[in-house]
């Protein structure tokens, strides 16, 4: 039988965002450099001779859909939940916006993300997101729900 293999690839993006009703510095608009590792899981390719033998996953096949599925999107984005008072003024001046509908913390923003990426059709065994050196989320793949993350359940998401 063939083993299965984890591999990870790490990103990062720029963002901003606010969390209105914060009881603290958070509720002011404010921005992360955010750290990115996406962990797939799965078995090998073992066809001798071809590109991706040994491969589970070349990486930069993995990049090209992170880039256009995620980093592009939130990259230099504010990241908006949709009830900052902010997001008025953004969008009149043609700011770049990920109105994501979902208040944006790092575990939603976490879950949203591994959500898009096994809707891509990718082998995700987990994300990561680090908000901050010191503070980061992470969501095991599997406890994402078919009908999507918890978030749905508040907000929709026009950004999917
Ligand atoms: N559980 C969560 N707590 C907090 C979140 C979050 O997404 N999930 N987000 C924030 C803020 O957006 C921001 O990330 C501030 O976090 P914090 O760790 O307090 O940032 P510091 O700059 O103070 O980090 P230090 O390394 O401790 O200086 C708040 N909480
Ligand atoms: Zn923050």
């Amino acid at each position: 039988m063939m083993n299965e293999v984890s591999v990870c690839k790490m990103f990062t993006f720029d963002a901003a965002h606010q969390l209105v009703g914060h009881n603290g510095k958070c509720a002011n608009v404010h921005g992360h450099t955010y750290k990115l590792e996406v962990v797939l899981k799965g078995k090998t390719v073992k066809e001798a001779g071809v590109s991706d033998e040994g491969f589970l996953m070349d990486f930069s096949d993995l990049k090209k859909i992170v880039k256009e599925r995620i980093i592009d999107p939130l990259d230099h984005a504010f990241l908006a939940m949709g009830n900052e008072a902010v997001l008025e003024t953004l969008q009149r001046t043609n700011a770049k916006v990920a109105l994501l509908g979902f208040r944006t913390t790092a575990e939603n923003l976490s879950s949203y993300i591994c959500h898009q990426l096994k809707s891509a059709g990718l082998p995700v065994y987990s994300v990561k997101l680090w908000e901050t050196p010191t503070a980061w989320a992470e969501v095991l793949a599997s406890e994402i729900p078919d009908q999507g993350p918890a978030y749905r359940v508040y907000g929709g998401c026009d950004f999917e």
